[in-house]
Protein backbone atom coordinates (compact mmCIF):
# COMPACT_ATOMS: atom_id res chain seq x y z
CA UNK A 1 0.00 0.00 0.00
CA UNK A 2 1.25 3.28 -1.13
CA UNK A 3 4.15 1.69 -3.35
CA UNK A 4 2.77 3.78 -6.27
CA UNK A 5 1.17 0.68 -8.46
CA UNK A 6 -2.05 2.12 -9.00
CA UNK A 7 -0.48 5.72 -9.59
CA UNK A 8 2.34 4.08 -11.92
CA UNK A 9 0.30 1.55 -13.62
CA UNK A 10 -1.55 3.69 -15.30
CA UNK A 11 1.40 5.93 -16.62
CA UNK A 12 3.18 2.78 -17.54
CA UNK A 13 0.28 1.88 -19.64
CA UNK A 14 -0.23 5.65 -21.04
CA UNK A 15 3.73 5.32 -22.24
CA UNK A 16 2.92 1.69 -23.77
CA UNK A 17 -0.01 2.63 -25.17
CA UNK A 18 -2.01 -0.46 -23.57
CA UNK A 19 -5.19 -0.36 -21.66
CA UNK A 20 -4.85 -0.09 -18.17
CA UNK A 21 -6.91 -2.13 -15.52
CA UNK A 22 -6.35 -1.20 -11.30
CA UNK A 23 -8.03 -4.85 -9.90
CA UNK A 24 -9.41 -2.70 -6.64
CA UNK A 25 -11.37 -0.59 -8.89
CA UNK A 26 -12.60 -3.43 -10.86
CA UNK A 27 -13.66 -5.18 -7.78
CA UNK A 28 -15.38 -1.84 -7.18
CA UNK A 29 -17.50 -2.31 -10.03
CA UNK A 30 -18.21 -5.62 -10.04
CA UNK A 31 -19.36 -5.17 -6.58
CA UNK A 32 -21.01 -2.11 -6.70
CA UNK A 33 -19.77 -0.99 -3.55
CA UNK A 34 -16.70 0.79 -2.54
CA UNK A 35 -14.24 -1.41 -0.87
CA UNK A 36 -14.10 -0.06 2.71
CA UNK A 37 -18.09 -1.11 2.33
CA UNK A 38 -16.52 -5.12 1.18
CA UNK A 39 -14.16 -5.49 4.50
CA UNK A 40 -16.88 -4.44 6.34
CA UNK A 41 -20.06 -6.26 5.34
CA UNK A 42 -17.89 -9.42 3.94
CA UNK A 43 -14.67 -9.30 5.88
CA UNK A 44 -10.83 -9.70 4.51
CA UNK A 45 -11.87 -13.03 3.34
CA UNK A 46 -14.97 -12.29 1.41
CA UNK A 47 -12.64 -9.40 -0.68
CA UNK A 48 -9.91 -11.69 -1.05
CA UNK A 49 -11.95 -14.17 -2.77
CA UNK A 50 -13.98 -10.90 -5.12
CA UNK A 51 -9.76 -10.34 -5.49
CA UNK A 52 -8.83 -13.78 -6.80
CA UNK A 53 -11.78 -13.53 -9.36
CA UNK A 54 -10.92 -10.48 -10.66
CA UNK A 55 -6.91 -11.13 -10.91
CA UNK A 56 -7.57 -14.55 -12.22
CA UNK A 57 -9.88 -13.20 -15.15
CA UNK A 58 -7.77 -10.29 -15.87
CA UNK A 59 -4.84 -12.31 -16.41
CA UNK A 60 -6.72 -14.25 -19.04
CA UNK A 61 -6.57 -11.21 -21.20
CA UNK A 62 -3.05 -10.49 -23.25
CA UNK A 63 -1.80 -7.08 -23.48
CA UNK A 64 -2.58 -4.77 -20.58
CA UNK A 65 -1.13 -3.07 -17.84
CA UNK A 66 -2.35 -4.30 -14.16
CA UNK A 67 -2.05 -2.64 -10.75
CA UNK A 68 -3.12 -5.21 -7.96
CA UNK A 69 -3.79 -4.54 -4.30
CA UNK A 70 -0.79 -5.36 -1.97
CA UNK A 71 -2.39 -8.27 -0.87
CA UNK A 72 -3.10 -9.86 -3.95
CA UNK A 73 0.08 -11.83 -3.11
CA UNK A 74 -1.24 -13.84 -0.67
CA UNK A 75 -2.84 -16.17 -2.89
CA UNK A 76 -0.90 -18.68 -4.44
CA UNK A 77 -3.34 -18.73 -7.74
CA UNK A 78 -2.69 -15.13 -7.97
CA UNK A 79 0.86 -15.66 -7.46
CA UNK A 80 0.78 -18.04 -10.09
CA UNK A 81 -1.88 -16.17 -12.42
CA UNK A 82 0.15 -13.09 -12.52
CA UNK A 83 3.27 -15.16 -12.60
CA UNK A 84 1.83 -16.90 -15.75
CA UNK A 85 0.69 -13.87 -17.82
CA UNK A 86 2.84 -11.74 -18.06
CA UNK A 87 5.95 -9.58 -16.73
CA UNK A 88 5.83 -8.66 -13.12
CA UNK A 89 7.22 -5.68 -11.59
CA UNK A 90 8.10 -5.34 -7.36
CA UNK A 91 7.18 -1.28 -6.49
CA UNK A 92 9.44 -1.17 -3.35
CA UNK A 93 8.31 1.57 -0.77
CA UNK A 94 10.00 1.67 2.81
CA UNK A 95 7.59 1.55 5.56
CA UNK A 96 8.30 5.60 6.33
CA UNK A 97 7.23 6.52 2.37
CA UNK A 98 4.54 4.14 2.55
CA UNK A 99 3.00 5.81 5.99
CA UNK A 100 3.12 9.39 4.23
CA UNK A 101 1.93 8.46 0.97
CA UNK A 102 -1.15 6.87 2.74
CA UNK A 103 -1.73 8.69 5.26
CA UNK A 104 -4.68 11.31 3.63
CA UNK A 105 -6.11 8.31 1.93
CA UNK A 106 -9.66 6.77 4.17
CA UNK A 107 -10.13 3.95 1.89
CA UNK A 108 -7.49 1.44 3.03
CA UNK A 109 -9.71 -0.66 5.86
CA UNK A 110 -6.33 -2.47 7.35
CA UNK A 111 -5.15 0.62 7.94
CA UNK A 112 -8.11 1.94 9.97
CA UNK A 113 -6.29 0.64 13.02
CA UNK A 114 -4.06 2.84 16.08
CA UNK A 115 -0.45 2.78 14.63
CA UNK A 116 -0.66 1.77 10.78
CA UNK A 117 3.11 1.75 10.46
CA UNK A 118 3.45 -1.65 12.82
CA UNK A 119 0.64 -3.05 10.75
CA UNK A 120 2.14 -1.73 7.39
CA UNK A 121 5.90 -3.08 8.76
CA UNK A 122 3.69 -6.58 9.84
CA UNK A 123 2.65 -6.94 6.46
CA UNK A 124 5.67 -5.92 4.30
CA UNK A 125 7.40 -8.84 6.32
CA UNK A 126 5.06 -11.26 5.15
CA UNK A 127 4.54 -10.00 1.76
CA UNK A 128 8.05 -9.09 0.98
CA UNK A 129 9.18 -12.67 0.27
CA UNK A 130 6.34 -13.69 -1.87
CA UNK A 131 6.65 -10.02 -3.94
CA UNK A 132 10.57 -11.36 -4.90
CA UNK A 133 9.02 -14.90 -5.31
CA UNK A 134 6.74 -13.53 -8.76
CA UNK A 135 8.84 -10.41 -9.65
CA UNK A 136 10.60 -9.80 -12.54
CA UNK A 137 12.05 -6.74 -11.45
CA UNK A 138 12.20 -4.74 -8.68
CA UNK A 139 12.10 -1.05 -8.57
CA UNK A 140 12.79 1.11 -6.03
CA UNK A 141 10.68 3.83 -5.60
CA UNK A 142 11.62 6.17 -2.37
CA UNK A 143 12.49 9.53 -2.85
CA UNK A 144 11.90 8.93 -6.67
CA UNK A 145 9.10 11.01 -8.73
CA UNK A 146 6.43 8.56 -10.21
CA UNK A 147 7.79 9.76 -13.96
CA UNK A 148 11.16 8.63 -13.01
CA UNK A 149 9.92 5.28 -11.56
CA UNK A 150 8.11 4.39 -15.32
CA UNK A 151 11.38 5.20 -16.71
CA UNK A 152 13.09 2.86 -14.92
CA UNK A 153 10.81 0.37 -15.58
CA UNK A 154 10.77 0.71 -19.22
CA UNK A 155 14.52 -0.04 -19.01
CA UNK A 156 14.41 -2.59 -17.18
CA UNK A 157 11.95 -4.36 -18.93
CA UNK A 158 13.35 -3.61 -22.25
CA UNK A 159 16.84 -5.01 -21.08
CA UNK A 160 14.80 -9.06 -19.86
CA UNK A 161 15.47 -11.47 -22.54
CA UNK A 162 12.04 -12.10 -23.90
CA UNK A 163 9.86 -15.41 -22.60
N1 LIG B 1 7.00 7.56 -6.58
C1 LIG B 1 6.14 8.32 -5.87
N2 LIG B 1 6.57 9.45 -5.27
C2 LIG B 1 5.71 10.22 -4.57
N3 LIG B 1 4.40 9.95 -4.39
C3 LIG B 1 3.92 8.84 -4.96
C4 LIG B 1 4.75 7.97 -5.73
N4 LIG B 1 3.98 6.94 -6.17
C5 LIG B 1 2.73 7.18 -5.69
N5 LIG B 1 2.69 8.32 -4.99
C6 LIG B 1 1.50 8.88 -4.29
O1 LIG B 1 1.21 8.01 -3.19
C7 LIG B 1 -0.19 7.84 -3.03
C8 LIG B 1 -0.51 6.34 -3.09
O2 LIG B 1 -0.22 5.86 -4.40
P1 LIG B 1 -1.02 4.65 -5.06
O3 LIG B 1 -0.70 4.66 -6.49
O4 LIG B 1 -2.45 4.69 -4.67
O5 LIG B 1 -0.32 3.40 -4.34
P2 LIG B 1 -0.78 1.87 -4.27
O6 LIG B 1 -1.74 1.64 -5.39
O7 LIG B 1 0.48 1.09 -4.40
O8 LIG B 1 -1.39 1.72 -2.92
C9 LIG B 1 -0.85 8.67 -4.12
O9 LIG B 1 -1.23 9.90 -3.56
C10 LIG B 1 0.24 8.88 -5.16
O10 LIG B 1 0.11 10.10 -5.83
O1 LIG C 1 -2.49 -4.49 1.02
C1 LIG C 1 -3.70 -4.88 1.06
O2 LIG C 1 -4.05 -5.93 1.61
C2 LIG C 1 -4.70 -4.03 0.39
C3 LIG C 1 -4.27 -3.05 -0.47
C4 LIG C 1 -5.19 -2.14 -1.16
O3 LIG C 1 -4.66 -1.77 -2.45
P1 LIG C 1 -3.36 -0.85 -2.64
O4 LIG C 1 -2.16 -1.72 -2.40
O5 LIG C 1 -3.46 -0.37 -4.04
O6 LIG C 1 -3.45 0.26 -1.64
C5 LIG C 1 -6.57 -2.79 -1.34
O7 LIG C 1 -6.47 -3.87 -2.24
C6 LIG C 1 -7.09 -3.29 -0.02
O8 LIG C 1 -7.30 -2.17 0.83
C7 LIG C 1 -6.14 -4.30 0.65
MG1 LIG D 1 -3.67 0.85 -5.59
Amino acid sequence: MGAGKSTIGRLLAKELRLPFKDSDKEIEQRTGADIPWIFDVEGEQGFREREQAVICSLCESDGLVLATGGGAVLRPQNRQALRNCGRVVYLHASVEQQIDRTARDRNRPLLRAPNPGQVLADLLAIRDPLYREIADVIIETDERPPRMVVQEILERLEALAPR
